[in-house]
């Protein structure tokens, strides 16, 4: 049943301290985020979504990145186990959310880990990422939870950046868009578009043809609008000094059964 409710999660004070793999630390001006961080859920808003706040973890500092918390197929949440350890309080919180809307809750367990930054839905396609946040057992464990239900798990190396969705994420079309320095195997995607910046491999689908893109990627965004999509840009800056990107900000629920 269609459903257009998104989760987010306001950012917790400690944001500065958020982890920081790939690229080097800059300093976080928490208001200017709390600040980006309300624009982008008034953009979601303003496309109709209704957006709700999960319980804010102030002692997380990565909390605000939410999605990587949850990976929804259909109205089944997995919690994820997050790749690092810092990150692991950050569930409760959001399985308890997911439970009052009605999902089937379902885990990753030890020995895996799985960020749901790492897994990129196109139709009943999951790709995953194999990279420092997922592991082995994490993928088999997505495998075994959405397989059932009908979804084809397709798992992809992903060594150059922070997660799957820090290189590739796809149009409404099922075009994969990704920035080639950053993507392992291009090849592995049936329909593959590159991008001229790295910030630009990152969309969120807001319905008809409006994509949330990010306003560090101008260049893509004029290439998108040129192919007749029509970016909504965002000011997230303080969120990409912490390897943050529009995806992450929230979770999605297309199919929630109520
Ligand atoms: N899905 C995402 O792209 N999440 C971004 C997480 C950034 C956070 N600083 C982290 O390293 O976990």
């Amino acid at each position: 049943m269609p459903s257009k409710k998104a989760l987010v999660r306001r950012p917790s004070p400690r944001l500065a301290e958020g982890l920081v793999t790939h690229i080097a630390r800059e300093r976080v001006d928490h208001g200017l985020a709390v600040e980006q961080w309300e624009a982008y859920v008034e953009a979601l808003d303003a496309h109709g979504w209704e957006t709700l706040e999960v319980d804010p973890a102030d002692d997380c500092p990565d909390s605000v990145f939410v999605e990587d918390t949850v990976v929804m197929y259909r109205n089944v949440a997995l919690i994820t186990r997050p790749g690092a350890e810092s990150r692991r309080a950050e569930t409760p919180g959001v399985e308890e959310a997911v439970a009052r809307l009605g999902c089937s809750v379902n885990w990753i367990w030890e020995p895996g880990t799985l960020d749901g930054g790492d897994v990129l839905k196109i139709g009943d396609t999951i790709y995953v990422g194999r990279g420092g946040r997922t592991n082995a057992a994490g993928v088999q464990q997505l495998r075994a939870a959405f397989e059932p239900l009908g979804a084809r798990v397709v798992a992809v190396p992903v060594s150059k950046v922070l997660h799957l969705k820090s290189a590739v994420t796809a149009l409404p079309d099922g075009t994969v868009i990704g920035h080639i320095p950053m993507t392992d195997v291009p090849s592995l995607f049936p329909r593959f578009l590159p991008v001229p910046e790295e910030s630009g491999a990152h969309v969120v689908h807001l319905g008809g043809a409006k994509l949330l893109m990010a306003a560090s990627a101008p260049k893509t965004a004029d290439l998108l609008a040129d192919l007749g999509h029509e970016p909504v840009v965002v000011d997230i800056g303080e969120f990409e000094k912490l390897e943050g990107c529009v995806t992450c900000l929230s979770v999605r629920l297309r199919e929630l059964y109520v």
